[in-house]
Protein backbone atom coordinates (compact mmCIF):
# COMPACT_ATOMS: atom_id res chain seq x y z
CA UNK A 1 0.00 0.00 0.00
CA UNK A 2 1.37 3.14 -1.03
CA UNK A 3 0.26 5.73 2.05
CA UNK A 4 0.54 9.56 1.57
CA UNK A 5 3.20 10.34 3.76
CA UNK A 6 1.56 14.20 4.10
CA UNK A 7 -1.86 13.32 4.79
CA UNK A 8 -0.74 10.75 7.28
CA UNK A 9 2.01 12.86 8.74
CA UNK A 10 -0.65 15.84 9.29
CA UNK A 11 -3.17 13.61 11.22
CA UNK A 12 -0.49 12.41 13.49
CA UNK A 13 0.79 15.58 14.02
CA UNK A 14 -2.46 17.12 14.75
CA UNK A 15 -3.07 14.43 17.23
CA UNK A 16 0.16 14.34 19.04
CA UNK A 17 0.85 18.08 18.93
CA UNK A 18 1.28 19.29 22.72
CA UNK A 19 1.42 23.42 22.60
CA UNK A 20 2.98 25.53 25.85
CA UNK A 21 -0.16 26.73 26.45
CA UNK A 22 -4.33 25.77 26.64
CA UNK A 23 -7.40 28.42 26.15
CA UNK A 24 -10.99 28.18 25.28
CA UNK A 25 -14.13 29.64 27.14
CA UNK A 26 -16.50 28.36 29.75
CA UNK A 27 -19.90 29.49 30.39
CA UNK A 28 -20.30 30.28 33.93
CA UNK A 29 -23.14 30.87 36.50
CA UNK A 30 -24.62 34.39 36.64
CA UNK A 31 -23.51 34.67 40.51
CA UNK A 32 -19.50 33.55 39.57
CA UNK A 33 -19.81 37.13 37.96
CA UNK A 34 -20.48 38.93 40.45
CA UNK A 35 -18.07 40.89 42.00
CA UNK A 36 -17.51 42.57 45.36
CA UNK A 37 -14.10 45.15 46.11
CA UNK A 38 -12.76 47.59 48.16
CA UNK A 39 -10.86 48.77 50.79
CA UNK A 40 -11.67 49.13 54.51
CA UNK A 41 -15.76 49.31 55.06
CA UNK A 42 -16.13 50.85 51.43
CA UNK A 43 -17.57 48.15 49.47
CA UNK A 44 -18.90 47.91 45.76
CA UNK A 45 -20.67 45.27 44.46
CA UNK A 46 -20.01 45.09 40.53
CA UNK A 47 -22.02 42.40 38.29
CA UNK A 48 -19.88 41.87 35.44
CA UNK A 49 -22.35 40.53 33.16
CA UNK A 50 -24.11 44.02 32.77
CA UNK A 51 -21.37 46.27 33.64
CA UNK A 52 -21.98 49.83 33.00
CA UNK A 53 -18.99 52.01 31.84
CA UNK A 54 -19.67 53.98 34.98
CA UNK A 55 -19.15 50.85 37.20
CA UNK A 56 -16.03 49.81 35.36
CA UNK A 57 -14.23 53.34 35.64
CA UNK A 58 -14.64 53.54 39.37
CA UNK A 59 -13.31 50.17 39.31
CA UNK A 60 -10.30 51.25 37.66
CA UNK A 61 -9.64 54.11 39.85
CA UNK A 62 -10.03 51.62 42.73
CA UNK A 63 -6.81 50.21 41.29
CA UNK A 64 -3.16 50.97 41.86
CA UNK A 65 -0.65 51.09 39.07
CA UNK A 66 0.28 47.40 38.16
CA UNK A 67 4.38 46.89 38.85
CA UNK A 68 6.33 44.28 36.52
CA UNK A 69 9.11 42.52 37.77
CA UNK A 70 12.86 42.94 36.44
CA UNK A 71 15.53 39.98 37.67
CA UNK A 72 15.06 40.82 41.94
CA UNK A 73 13.02 44.05 41.70
CA UNK A 74 9.42 45.40 41.45
CA UNK A 75 9.22 48.15 38.76
CA UNK A 76 7.07 50.83 37.91
CA UNK A 77 7.54 51.68 34.09
CA UNK A 78 4.19 52.46 32.24
CA UNK A 79 6.50 52.33 29.10
CA UNK A 80 6.61 48.77 29.87
CA UNK A 81 3.38 48.29 31.66
CA UNK A 82 0.36 50.13 31.96
CA UNK A 83 -2.91 48.55 33.55
CA UNK A 84 -4.35 48.75 36.91
CA UNK A 85 -4.15 46.20 39.88
CA UNK A 86 -5.91 45.21 43.11
CA UNK A 87 -4.38 42.46 45.49
CA UNK A 88 -6.43 39.54 46.35
CA UNK A 89 -7.56 41.01 50.04
CA UNK A 90 -9.09 44.03 48.41
CA UNK A 91 -11.87 41.59 46.43
CA UNK A 92 -14.30 38.80 46.16
CA UNK A 93 -15.28 36.94 42.58
CA UNK A 94 -17.47 34.16 42.80
CA UNK A 95 -15.93 32.46 40.00
CA UNK A 96 -12.98 30.05 41.30
CA UNK A 97 -11.18 28.42 38.53
CA UNK A 98 -10.77 25.43 40.79
CA UNK A 99 -14.17 25.04 41.84
CA UNK A 100 -15.03 25.54 38.16
CA UNK A 101 -13.00 22.60 36.75
CA UNK A 102 -11.27 24.69 34.54
CA UNK A 103 -7.64 23.11 36.65
CA UNK A 104 -8.40 20.09 35.91
CA UNK A 105 -8.96 21.26 31.72
CA UNK A 106 -5.93 22.92 32.60
CA UNK A 107 -3.85 20.41 33.93
CA UNK A 108 -4.85 17.44 31.45
CA UNK A 109 -4.57 19.65 28.08
CA UNK A 110 -1.04 21.10 29.54
CA UNK A 111 0.16 17.55 30.21
CA UNK A 112 0.71 14.50 28.15
CA UNK A 113 1.78 11.18 29.58
CA UNK A 114 3.53 10.31 32.80
CA UNK A 115 3.42 14.08 33.14
CA UNK A 116 -0.48 13.96 33.67
CA UNK A 117 -0.10 12.21 36.89
CA UNK A 118 0.92 15.47 38.64
CA UNK A 119 -1.14 17.46 41.15
CA UNK A 120 -2.02 21.34 40.28
CA UNK A 121 -2.56 23.33 42.78
CA UNK A 122 -3.88 27.24 41.84
CA UNK A 123 -2.90 30.21 43.39
CA UNK A 124 -4.87 33.49 43.04
CA UNK A 125 -2.82 36.31 42.26
CA UNK A 126 -4.28 39.51 41.27
CA UNK A 127 -7.14 41.44 39.82
CA UNK A 128 -5.84 43.60 36.70
CA UNK A 129 -7.81 46.44 35.10
CA UNK A 130 -6.85 47.08 31.36
CA UNK A 131 -8.74 50.24 30.39
CA UNK A 132 -8.07 52.11 27.56
CA UNK A 133 -4.59 52.37 25.71
CA UNK A 134 -3.34 49.56 28.66
CA UNK A 135 -1.03 46.68 27.90
CA UNK A 136 1.86 44.92 29.24
CA UNK A 137 5.01 44.27 26.76
CA UNK A 138 6.75 41.04 25.99
CA UNK A 139 7.67 39.47 29.30
CA UNK A 140 8.12 35.98 31.09
CA UNK A 141 6.23 35.96 34.30
CA UNK A 142 8.69 35.43 36.99
CA UNK A 143 8.28 32.29 38.89
CA UNK A 144 7.17 32.78 42.74
CA UNK A 145 8.14 29.01 43.75
CA UNK A 146 10.59 25.98 42.65
CA UNK A 147 7.26 24.17 41.68
CA UNK A 148 5.53 27.24 39.76
CA UNK A 149 5.09 26.57 36.44
CA UNK A 150 2.93 28.14 34.60
CA UNK A 151 -0.21 31.10 35.15
CA UNK A 152 -3.86 31.20 34.54
CA UNK A 153 -5.19 34.42 33.21
CA UNK A 154 -8.95 34.49 33.12
CA UNK A 155 -10.28 37.11 31.21
CA UNK A 156 -13.69 38.58 32.66
CA UNK A 157 -17.08 39.34 30.24
CA UNK A 158 -17.02 43.20 30.32
CA UNK A 159 -16.52 44.29 26.24
CA UNK A 160 -13.38 45.23 24.96
CA UNK A 161 -11.62 45.67 21.83
CA UNK A 162 -7.78 44.90 21.29
CA UNK A 163 -5.99 43.51 24.49
CA UNK A 164 -5.65 40.47 23.02
CA UNK A 165 -2.61 38.18 24.83
CA UNK A 166 0.30 37.08 22.34
CA UNK A 167 2.60 34.14 23.09
CA UNK A 168 5.68 32.86 21.91
CA UNK A 169 7.39 30.33 21.92
CA UNK A 170 9.90 28.10 20.25
CA UNK A 171 9.99 30.51 17.17
CA UNK A 172 5.79 30.25 17.21
CA UNK A 173 3.26 32.42 17.91
CA UNK A 174 -0.21 32.43 19.13
CA UNK A 175 -2.88 35.00 20.03
CA UNK A 176 -5.71 34.66 22.29
CA UNK A 177 -8.27 37.76 21.14
CA UNK A 178 -10.46 37.65 24.54
CA UNK A 179 -12.39 40.62 23.06
CA UNK A 180 -13.41 38.58 19.96
CA UNK A 181 -14.47 35.46 22.22
CA UNK A 182 -16.51 37.06 24.86
CA UNK A 183 -18.72 39.52 22.36
CA UNK A 184 -19.81 36.61 20.40
CA UNK A 185 -23.49 35.95 20.79
CA UNK A 186 -24.99 34.58 23.81
CA UNK A 187 -21.30 35.28 25.57
CA UNK A 188 -22.85 37.47 29.10
CA UNK A 189 -22.19 34.55 30.91
CA UNK A 190 -18.45 33.47 29.74
CA UNK A 191 -15.13 33.82 30.52
CA UNK A 192 -11.99 33.31 28.40
CA UNK A 193 -9.01 31.69 29.38
CA UNK A 194 -5.47 30.88 28.72
CA UNK A 195 -2.92 29.55 30.64
CA UNK A 196 0.65 28.88 29.96
CA UNK A 197 4.28 27.14 31.21
CA UNK A 198 6.28 29.66 32.65
CA UNK A 199 9.36 29.56 30.12
CA UNK A 200 6.39 31.37 27.72
CA UNK A 201 6.89 34.61 26.85
CA UNK A 202 3.78 36.86 26.37
CA UNK A 203 2.46 40.03 25.69
CA UNK A 204 -0.77 42.10 26.04
CA UNK A 205 -1.56 44.05 23.03
CA UNK A 206 -2.83 47.53 23.87
CA UNK A 207 -6.98 47.75 24.35
CA UNK A 208 -8.73 50.13 22.18
CA UNK A 209 -11.79 50.34 23.70
CA UNK A 210 -13.86 49.32 26.73
CA UNK A 211 -12.21 47.42 29.26
CA UNK A 212 -10.64 44.22 29.82
CA UNK A 213 -10.74 42.48 33.61
CA UNK A 214 -8.55 39.97 34.24
CA UNK A 215 -8.20 37.88 37.51
CA UNK A 216 -4.89 35.90 37.33
CA UNK A 217 -3.76 32.61 39.14
CA UNK A 218 -0.20 30.89 39.77
CA UNK A 219 -0.05 27.41 39.14
CA UNK A 220 2.24 25.26 41.19
CA UNK A 221 3.08 21.43 41.37
CA UNK A 222 1.36 19.90 44.72
CA UNK A 223 3.08 16.92 46.38
CA UNK A 224 -0.70 15.98 46.76
CA UNK A 225 -4.24 16.37 45.31
CA UNK A 226 -6.00 18.96 47.92
CA UNK A 227 -9.84 18.67 46.69
CA UNK A 228 -10.96 17.42 43.68
CA UNK A 229 -12.80 19.24 40.93
CA UNK A 230 -13.67 17.47 37.71
CA UNK A 231 -13.77 19.27 34.56
CA UNK A 232 -16.75 21.11 33.77
CA UNK A 233 -19.33 18.46 32.27
CA UNK A 234 -20.63 21.56 30.02
CA UNK A 235 -20.19 25.01 28.81
CA UNK A 236 -16.59 24.29 28.26
CA UNK A 237 -14.94 25.29 24.56
CA UNK A 238 -11.47 24.00 24.73
CA UNK A 239 -9.95 25.99 21.41
CA UNK A 240 -5.94 25.19 21.98
CA UNK A 241 -3.99 22.54 21.92
CA UNK A 242 -6.03 21.57 18.50
CA UNK A 243 -5.60 18.01 19.36
CA UNK A 244 -8.49 19.18 21.72
CA UNK A 245 -10.41 20.50 18.68
CA UNK A 246 -12.34 18.22 17.20
CA UNK A 247 -13.25 19.74 13.79
CA UNK A 248 -9.24 20.11 12.88
CA UNK A 249 -9.18 16.40 13.51
CA UNK A 250 -11.97 15.35 11.73
CA UNK A 251 -10.62 17.82 8.82
CA UNK A 252 -7.59 15.80 8.77
CA UNK A 253 -9.00 12.34 8.94
CA UNK A 254 -11.30 13.03 6.12
CA UNK A 255 -8.42 14.78 3.75
CA UNK A 256 -7.08 11.15 4.57
CA UNK A 257 -10.21 8.55 4.02
CA UNK A 258 -10.36 10.67 0.85
CA UNK A 259 -6.91 10.02 -0.22
CA UNK A 260 -7.13 7.14 -2.49
CA UNK A 261 -4.34 5.36 -2.06
CA UNK A 262 -5.12 4.58 1.92
CA UNK A 263 -6.79 1.51 2.24
CA UNK A 264 -8.57 1.65 -1.16
CA UNK A 265 -9.72 -1.83 -0.01
CA UNK A 266 -11.10 -0.37 3.40
CA UNK A 267 -9.84 -1.88 6.75
CA UNK A 268 -9.10 -0.72 10.13
CA UNK A 269 -7.29 1.97 11.36
CA UNK A 270 -5.18 1.98 14.86
CA UNK A 271 -4.31 4.70 16.74
CA UNK A 272 -2.48 4.27 20.23
CA UNK A 273 -3.63 6.45 22.30
CA UNK A 274 -2.12 9.90 24.12
CA UNK A 275 -3.19 10.24 27.27
CA UNK A 276 -2.99 8.23 30.60
CA UNK A 277 -5.77 6.90 31.76
CA UNK A 278 -6.17 4.76 35.35
CA UNK A 279 -7.84 1.88 34.12
CA UNK A 280 -7.65 -1.36 37.29
CA UNK A 281 -5.05 -3.43 36.75
CA UNK A 282 -7.18 -6.30 37.09
CA UNK A 283 -10.74 -6.84 36.94
CA UNK A 284 -13.19 -9.85 38.56
CA UNK A 285 -15.28 -11.33 35.76
CA UNK A 286 -18.55 -9.40 35.79
CA UNK A 287 -17.01 -6.30 36.94
CA UNK A 288 -18.30 -3.31 34.16
CA UNK A 289 -16.37 -3.20 31.47
CA UNK A 290 -13.87 0.16 31.63
CA UNK A 291 -13.25 0.42 28.45
CA UNK A 292 -17.12 1.03 27.92
CA UNK A 293 -16.98 4.11 30.63
CA UNK A 294 -13.59 5.24 28.68
CA UNK A 295 -15.46 6.40 25.75
CA UNK A 296 -16.73 9.12 28.28
CA UNK A 297 -13.70 10.20 29.57
CA UNK A 298 -11.68 10.10 26.84
CA UNK A 299 -9.16 13.31 27.03
CA UNK A 300 -7.62 15.89 24.50
CA UNK A 301 -6.63 14.49 20.91
CA UNK A 302 -7.64 11.01 22.33
CA UNK A 303 -11.58 12.94 22.60
CA UNK A 304 -11.21 15.03 19.59
CA UNK A 305 -10.48 11.25 17.17
CA UNK A 306 -13.32 9.39 18.93
CA UNK A 307 -15.59 12.51 18.02
CA UNK A 308 -13.76 12.94 14.53
CA UNK A 309 -14.63 9.37 13.72
CA UNK A 310 -18.61 9.51 14.83
CA UNK A 311 -18.94 12.70 13.10
CA UNK A 312 -17.63 11.53 9.99
CA UNK A 313 -19.85 8.60 10.29
CA UNK A 314 -17.55 5.89 11.17
CA UNK A 315 -17.58 3.57 14.63
CA UNK A 316 -14.28 4.09 16.46
CA UNK A 317 -14.19 1.26 19.35
CA UNK A 318 -11.78 0.75 22.08
CA UNK A 319 -9.87 -2.19 22.51
CA UNK A 320 -7.00 -3.52 24.75
CA UNK A 321 -3.91 -5.06 23.77
CA UNK A 322 -3.02 -7.79 25.57
CA UNK A 323 0.88 -8.89 25.32
CA UNK A 324 2.52 -11.13 27.56
CA UNK A 325 5.99 -10.97 27.23
CA UNK A 326 7.18 -14.18 29.67
CA UNK A 327 6.52 -16.81 26.77
CA UNK A 328 7.16 -16.99 23.27
CA UNK A 329 5.66 -15.79 20.81
CA UNK A 330 4.81 -12.33 22.54
CA UNK A 331 1.70 -11.65 20.23
CA UNK A 332 -0.32 -8.76 20.81
CA UNK A 333 -3.96 -9.64 21.06
CA UNK A 334 -7.19 -7.55 21.11
CA UNK A 335 -10.23 -7.08 23.18
CA UNK A 336 -13.24 -5.26 23.06
CA UNK A 337 -13.70 -5.73 27.19
CA UNK A 338 -11.52 -6.32 30.40
CA UNK A 339 -11.23 -10.04 31.49
CA UNK A 340 -9.58 -11.66 34.09
CA UNK A 341 -6.82 -13.93 33.66
CA UNK A 342 -5.90 -16.57 36.68
CA UNK A 343 -2.88 -17.40 37.50
CA UNK A 344 -2.81 -20.93 36.87
CA UNK A 345 -3.45 -19.54 33.24
CA UNK A 346 -0.67 -17.43 33.51
CA UNK A 347 1.70 -20.32 34.76
CA UNK A 348 0.49 -22.61 32.47
CA UNK A 349 1.81 -20.58 29.18
CA UNK A 350 -1.84 -20.78 27.99
CA UNK A 351 -2.83 -17.46 28.58
CA UNK A 352 -2.66 -16.57 25.17
CA UNK A 353 -4.59 -19.72 24.32
CA UNK A 354 -7.51 -18.73 27.09
CA UNK A 355 -7.61 -15.03 25.90
CA UNK A 356 -8.37 -15.85 22.24
CA UNK A 357 -10.59 -19.29 22.90
CA UNK A 358 -12.47 -18.33 25.64
CA UNK A 359 -12.36 -14.32 25.54
CA UNK A 360 -12.87 -13.58 21.92
CA UNK A 361 -9.85 -11.96 21.45
CA UNK A 362 -8.11 -11.45 18.08
CA UNK A 363 -4.28 -11.74 17.39
CA UNK A 364 -3.28 -8.15 16.18
CA UNK A 365 -1.33 -8.10 12.61
CA UNK A 366 -0.21 -4.75 12.99
CA UNK A 367 1.25 -2.63 10.14
CA UNK A 368 2.62 0.89 10.37
CA UNK A 369 0.44 3.34 7.81
CA UNK A 370 3.69 3.64 6.21
CA UNK A 371 5.64 1.07 4.26
CA UNK A 372 8.67 2.29 4.89
CA UNK A 373 10.02 2.95 8.45
CA UNK A 374 8.51 4.32 11.09
CA UNK A 375 8.70 8.04 11.46
CA UNK A 376 11.04 9.85 14.02
CA UNK A 377 8.28 11.59 15.37
CA UNK A 378 6.14 8.75 16.10
CA UNK A 379 9.23 7.18 17.83
CA UNK A 380 9.95 9.77 20.40
CA UNK A 381 10.53 7.77 23.45
CA UNK A 382 12.81 4.93 24.15
CA UNK A 383 10.43 2.54 25.61
CA UNK A 384 7.71 3.06 22.40
CA UNK A 385 11.09 2.41 19.70
CA UNK A 386 11.80 -0.84 22.02
CA UNK A 387 8.26 -1.86 21.55
CA UNK A 388 8.33 -1.52 17.83
CA UNK A 389 11.22 -2.37 17.89
CA UNK A 390 10.16 -5.88 19.02
CA UNK A 391 7.84 -6.81 17.34
CA UNK A 392 9.72 -5.61 14.17
CA UNK A 393 12.50 -8.25 15.40
CA UNK A 394 10.08 -10.62 15.87
CA UNK A 395 7.57 -10.50 13.17
CA UNK A 396 8.89 -7.79 10.57
CA UNK A 397 6.79 -5.25 9.14
CA UNK A 398 3.38 -6.68 9.13
CA UNK A 399 4.47 -9.69 10.13
CA UNK A 400 2.24 -12.70 9.63
CA UNK A 401 4.00 -15.45 11.20
CA UNK A 402 3.36 -19.10 11.48
CA UNK A 403 2.06 -19.12 14.59
CA UNK A 404 -1.01 -16.99 13.65
CA UNK A 405 -1.62 -19.35 11.09
CA UNK A 406 -5.78 -20.40 12.27
CA UNK A 407 -5.69 -18.51 14.81
CA UNK A 408 -8.69 -15.04 14.80
CA UNK A 409 -6.82 -11.84 13.64
CA UNK A 410 -7.44 -8.79 13.31
CA UNK A 411 -5.00 -6.30 10.45
CA UNK A 412 -4.87 -3.36 11.63
CA UNK A 413 -2.99 -0.55 10.15
CA UNK A 414 -1.52 2.10 12.80
CA UNK A 415 -2.02 6.14 12.44
CA UNK A 416 -0.43 6.61 15.48
CA UNK A 417 1.45 3.68 16.95
CA UNK A 418 1.11 2.49 21.04
CA UNK A 419 2.77 4.64 23.50
CA UNK A 420 4.07 4.06 27.22
CA UNK A 421 1.29 6.35 27.92
CA UNK A 422 -1.18 3.85 27.31
CA UNK A 423 0.67 0.90 28.59
CA UNK A 424 -1.26 -0.78 31.78
CA UNK A 425 1.00 -3.71 33.33
CA UNK A 426 -0.55 -6.26 35.57
CA UNK A 427 2.20 -7.87 37.22
CA UNK A 428 0.89 -11.31 38.92
CA UNK A 429 2.74 -13.54 41.69
CA UNK A 430 3.45 -16.69 40.42
CA UNK A 431 4.54 -19.52 42.96
CA UNK A 432 7.00 -21.84 42.22
CA UNK A 433 8.23 -23.94 44.66
CA UNK A 434 9.55 -20.93 47.35
CA UNK A 435 10.60 -18.80 44.52
CA UNK A 436 8.10 -16.19 43.43
CA UNK A 437 8.78 -15.26 40.05
CA UNK A 438 6.79 -12.50 38.46
CA UNK A 439 5.04 -12.37 34.76
CA UNK A 440 4.39 -9.49 33.07
CA UNK A 441 1.16 -9.28 31.36
CA UNK A 442 1.21 -5.71 29.19
CA UNK A 443 -1.93 -3.74 27.58
CA UNK A 444 -2.31 -0.86 26.06
CA UNK A 445 -5.22 0.58 25.29
CA UNK A 446 -5.94 1.51 21.25
CA UNK A 447 -8.47 3.20 19.30
CA UNK A 448 -9.47 1.11 15.66
CA UNK A 449 -11.59 1.86 13.39
CA UNK A 450 -12.75 0.14 10.35
CA UNK A 451 -12.93 1.46 7.49
CA UNK A 452 -14.98 0.63 4.04
CA UNK A 453 -13.52 1.62 0.82
CA UNK A 454 -12.37 4.54 -0.97
CA UNK A 455 -15.23 6.55 -2.18
CA UNK A 456 -17.62 4.60 0.49
CA UNK A 457 -15.64 4.94 3.76
CA UNK A 458 -18.45 4.44 5.77
CA UNK A 459 -19.71 1.34 4.56
CA UNK A 460 -18.06 -0.98 6.78
CA UNK A 461 -16.69 -4.40 6.17
CA UNK A 462 -17.09 -7.28 8.21
CA UNK A 463 -14.31 -8.25 10.57
CA UNK A 464 -11.78 -9.62 9.12
O1 LIG B 1 -3.70 39.57 31.03
C1 LIG B 1 -3.04 38.79 30.37
O2 LIG B 1 -3.51 38.21 29.38
C2 LIG B 1 -1.62 38.50 30.75
C3 LIG B 1 -1.21 39.21 31.99
C4 LIG B 1 0.20 38.95 32.34
O3 LIG B 1 1.02 38.65 31.50
C5 LIG B 1 0.64 39.02 33.74
O4 LIG B 1 -0.15 39.42 34.59
O5 LIG B 1 1.79 38.64 34.01
FE1 LIG C 1 2.66 37.76 32.45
Amino acid sequence: MSADNDTVLRLRSTLTESLPYCSGTLDVHSRDLVLYYGKGTQTRRIDLSVATTDELDALEKACEPAPFGRNDQTIFDDSYRKAGKMEIDEFMLGFDAERAGLIEVIRSSLFHGAEEEKFVRAELYKLNVYGKDAFFKPHTDTPRAENMFGSLVVVLPTPHEGGALILRHDQREWTFDSGALLSEPGATSRIAFASFFSDVEHEVTSVKTGYRLTITYNLYFSPTRIGYFGAPSSGLRVLQPTSANTPAVSDVLAALLADNSILSEGGALGFGLQHQYPLPKSWIDGDSNPLEALQGWLKGGDAALFSACKDLGLKPQLYLVYENDNYEPILPILLKQAIEVSEYDMENDSVTDVILRQWGGLVMLYHSLFSDSVPEKVCDDGKRRKYLQRLEDTYGYGYRVKETAGLPSKTVHMVTEMTTFNELKSTMVVDMGNEAGLCHMYKYVCLIVDVGPAGKRSEMRPEN
